[in-house]
This record gives structure tokens, sequence and C-alpha cells, in this order.
């Protein structure tokens, strides 16, 4: 497949005198406890029910904040036990940190302290000073299973204080604002250390392990300027004024395994075959094991 077309631009305000800034957010937490999804949900405000637990992504996203036009660059890991030092590659990545566990689930909830401990500790010997902490932000996922809950607000807003990190209880599946509150409060953490830091810790910690994860761009471009407007890159969609691009030359096109319809999207999972143009509308990616997978939705997003 040729991979060589030129990719548009994205749309931007013009005349404006916003600055632009990219923030490298990493989700960490024990598996199933809706990493996946608090990211998407971030990004196309949809929660999605099932996703391939081994799927290991970095999603990059772009909107505005305040006067700032940001781009994240999300690492979603896969939750599951590994070496120690490819979790560290990852944490030396980060700028800012998720730490989510499940209101549902003790063990995740135990494991917070622990991420935290990691988290922090990577961040300090990089940095080799007594620089500010790494941003981190414990989230409590799921608080819609009130009759599953193991662990309780206070459990989590106590740890939080004692830890001196930010706390939110959210439900992905229900909250779209909250979930967003996430990440704005995690920017506004992350911007003063990286106007502080010009030699940014994250120029030293590029690895070849990063550059092997799995990219997704989703380009979401807020204001009058963008409304309505669309661009489309190579095979893969559009969205309303969102702007899905697929997994830049990572794959031209996806497959789809078994649609199930989840809330009035359809989300698809299943290796990748040739499908050289695909219809589908929403983000699409390949696995690190070569697994492709693709959700979509027939409706646009909503708008802020
Ligand atoms: N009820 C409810 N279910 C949720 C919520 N968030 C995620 N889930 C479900 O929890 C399960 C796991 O979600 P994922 O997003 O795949 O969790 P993960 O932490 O990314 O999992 P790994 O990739 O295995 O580490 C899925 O069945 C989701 O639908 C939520 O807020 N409420």
């Amino acid at each position: 497949m040729n991979t060589n077309f030129t990719l548009p631009r994205p749309l931007r305000r013009t005349g404006s005198l916003a600055s632009s800034r990219t923030v490298r957010i990493v989700i960490l937490g024990q598996a199933a406890v809706g990493k996946t999804a608090v990211t998407v949900r971030f990004i196309t405000k949809r929660f999605i029910g099932e996703y391939d637990p081994t799927l290991e992504t970095i999603y990059r996203h772009e909107l505005s904040i305040g006067a700032d036009v940001v781009h994240f660059e999300i690492l979603d890991t896969a939750g599951q036990e590994e070496d120690a030092l490819l979790i560290e590659e990852k944490i030396k990545w980060g700028d800012g940190f998720v730490i989510v566990y499940s209101v549902t689930d003790r063990c995740s909830f135990n494991e917070v302290m622990r991420l935290c401990f990691l988290v922090n500790h990577v961040h300090s010997a990089a940095r080799k000073s007594s620089a500010e902490p790494p941003p981190i932000v414990i989230v409590a996922n799921k608080k819609d299973l009130e009759f599953d809950r193991m662990v309780t607000t206070e459990d989590g807003e106590n740890l939080s204080k004692a830890l001196k990190l930010r706390f939110h209880e959210i439900s992905a599946r229900e909250g779209c604002e909250e979930t967003a509150a996430v990440f704005h409060a995690l920017y506004r953490d992350v911007v003063p250390l990286l106007s502080s830091s010009p030699t940014s810790f994250r120029r030293r910690a590029v690895s070849k392990l990063m550059e092997k994860i799995p990219r997704i761009h989703s380009t979401t471009t807020l204001g009058p300027t963008a409304l309505g407007a669309t661009s489309v890159l190579g095979p893969t969609s559009v969205l309303g004024s969102t702007t899905i691009l697929g997994p830049t030359s990572v794959l031209g096109s996806t497959s789809t395994l078994g649609p199930t319809s989840v809330q009035g999207s359809s989300f698809m999972l299943g290796p990748a075959s040739a499908v050289s143009s695909s219809s589908t509308l929403g983000l699409s990616g390949l696995g690190p094991s070569g697994r492709g997978f693709s959700f979509s939705t027939s409706r646009d997003f909503p708008r802020d």
C-alpha cells in the first residue's frame, strides 16, 4: 500500500495568540480498571464497552484548553505485569500520570500506592535533582457500579491526601465531563513544569521501545473556524468537526470482526486484513501483535 500521501495540516484557529504544547500522559493501573475506557472517553467523548486488553497504544489528540492548543500524547498501558525496565521507559517518557483503580476492585486500589512510588522514583532518579515531583492524578473509576463497590470515596480521598495528589472519582461509562476534567487538571499541573524545564527530561527519554508502540492520531479542533469543517486522511474517516486520522503510515486499512453494538456505537476488534477503503467512522489501529482494531460510530461526536 502506498503510504506516501501528504498529511493535511490540522485545522487551527487563525489569528489567535494561542500557544501550542505537547503533553505526554501515561495511564497506569491494574488490568481491567478502565484505562482504555477513560482514555477513549476523553478523546472521543464516547464510552466503548470492550477493548482488546493486550493493546498498548499512544493516542494523539489535539484540543484547545483556554488559550492553548494542546497536543496530548496519551500512552494507554496494557495493565499487565511486565518487565520493570519496560515500565520505567514508559514512565520516563511521560510528563504527567493518571493512575486508575476501580472502586469495585480493592486490589487495584492497593496497587495505586506502589505505582505512585514507582513514578516518583523513576522520575527523581532520571532528573538527578530535587525537581518538582511529577504530576499525578489518582482516578477512581466505575463509580456507577455502586452495588459492587469495594473501595469507598473516603478511602480514595484519604490515600490522595496522604500522597498529596489530586483525586477524581469518575465513571468513564457515565461521565464525559468528569473524565475530561481529569486530563484538564493534569494539563494544568504539567504546564508549569514544562515551562520551567527547558532541557526537558522527555528528550532524554525517547527510546526505541517507545517508538514501537502504535500511535493513533485524532485531532479535535474546537472553535468557530472548525465547526462543520472536516479533513480526511487516507482511507480513514471524518466525524463532524472531528478529524480522526488513522494511525499514520502504520496501516491504511482496518478490518473489522463481529461488530458489537454498544450504546449506539459499534465496536470492532479483530485481525487486520486488506480493506483498501474503510467507511468506518472512528479510530483505527494496529496492535503490537499486528492485530488490527477499530471502533466506530454512526453518529457525530458531540461538540463542546
Ligand atoms: N460499569 C463500568 N464499566 C467500565 C467503566 N470503565 C470501564 N469499564 C469496563 O471495564 C472493562 C475494562 O475496561 P478497559 O478500559 O478495557 O480496562 P483497562 O484498564 O484498559 O484494561 P487492560 O487493557 O486489561 O489493562 C470493560 O468491560 C469496560 O467496559 C466504568 O466507568 N463503568
